[in-house]
């Protein structure tokens, strides 16, 4: 097993700088206990390896850092890193603030595309910012389980909540409602292009962990989840082209973009498109380097003025 990398570059106010206290974990939540293990380096770890125990890993970190009691996915669905997913949320507020005199505005709707059985994002942006959500997703397995979550801790249901998107080459249509304005739209797409290569991806990440590659992958994830047609590119392209239609509709367009040579392709998308204004905010989280694409077809000044209320 490796070392656990540093994540002193994660964002100033992620709650996952520093590394794992599986003391402070397991008083959040005992059933971590069983799960936790001294590695060869000598410090308490989980095996990474195992989906059972990243599982147990997420359910604690959901409890201690963000009050969720009960969070669980079903088998085989994405589980996802959560100190990662909460960077894309800390840098998007930093750019929500930018039109809000450097403060981050609270009283905002988003909207998370294809949110997954994780449902991470609407989770973690209500309790660290307050912020409402709208979740969309194709899978209804993965919405079912979204729901149950919601469902299962007090509150959520009043801040979250849930569209299924039936036609999976869509992307706002059938989501955002007419007269509705969100404040901005975030996603983690899918990324590979075909089913061979989310395997070969997930190879790749197994033999990265120094794992058996024929290991299931910790992280999970159905297909939906990993790939669809196009790859990523195809996926925030069909976004982009669809964003003109609800270009009144949100103040900031946003995707993560996991591969930085798909960057000009999008660029050139946007553009086409008539985006008035186009930011790469990029993250790094350990070895890791990764960044979302954001773009307005909103004046700052009319942003400002939105977000003032
Ligand atoms: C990479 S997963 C992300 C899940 C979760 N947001 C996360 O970050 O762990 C992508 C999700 O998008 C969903 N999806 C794919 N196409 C979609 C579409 N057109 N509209 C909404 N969701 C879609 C998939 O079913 C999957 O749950």
């Amino acid at each position: 097993m490796k070392k656990a990398a540093e994540k002193t570059a994660l964002h100033p106010r992620n709650r996952h700088r520093g590394r794992y206290d599986f003391a402070a974990l397991i008083d959040s939540h005992p059933p971590l206990a069983a799960w936790v293990q001294v590695n060869q380096y000598g410090d308490e770890s989980i095996d990474f390896a195992n989906p059972a125990a990243v599982r147990m890993l997420n359910q604690a970190l959901l409890q201690h850092f963000y009050q969720i009691e009960n969070w669980s996915i079903p088998d085989g669905f994405l589980c996802p890193p959560v100190p990662g997913r909460a960077d894309y949320l800390h840098h998007l507020a930093d750019l929500l603030a930018a039109d809000h005199h450097g403060v981050i505005p609270r009283d905002l709707n988003l909207l998370d595309i294809g949110c997954g059985a994780n449902c991470i994002y609407p989770l973690i942006g209500y309790r660290e910012y307050g912020w409402r959500f709208t979740g969309s997703e194709i899978d209804p397995h993965a919405m079912k389980a979204a729901n149950a979550v919601i469902q299962a801790n007090p509150g959520l249901s009043r801040a979250i909540r849930l569209r299924r998107q039936k036609d999976p080459q869509a992307i706002f249509s059938g989501i955002m409602h007419k007269n509705e304005l969100y404040h901005a739209s975030l996603c983690n797409p899918p990324f590979h292009a075909s089913a061979a290569e989310a395997r070969q991806g997930t190879e790749r990440k197994l033999r990265n962990l120094q794992l058996d590659t024929r290991a299931p992958l910790n992280f999970g994830g159905q297909h939906n989840e990993l790939w669809c047609e196009g790859g990523e590119t195809g996926f925030i392209s069909r976004m982009i082209a669809e964003s003109v239609t609800f270009a009144r509709q949100c103040l900031w367009f946003t995707s993560l973009v996991s591969r930085k040579e798909n960057l000009p392709a999008l660029r050139r998308a946007l553009e086409t498109a008539g985006a008035r204004e186009v930011r790469i905010v990029e993250m790094a989280q350990g070895q890791k380097q990764s960044r979302f694409i954001a773009w307005s077809f909103y004046e700052p000044a009319v942003r400002a003025r939105i977000l003032a209320g």
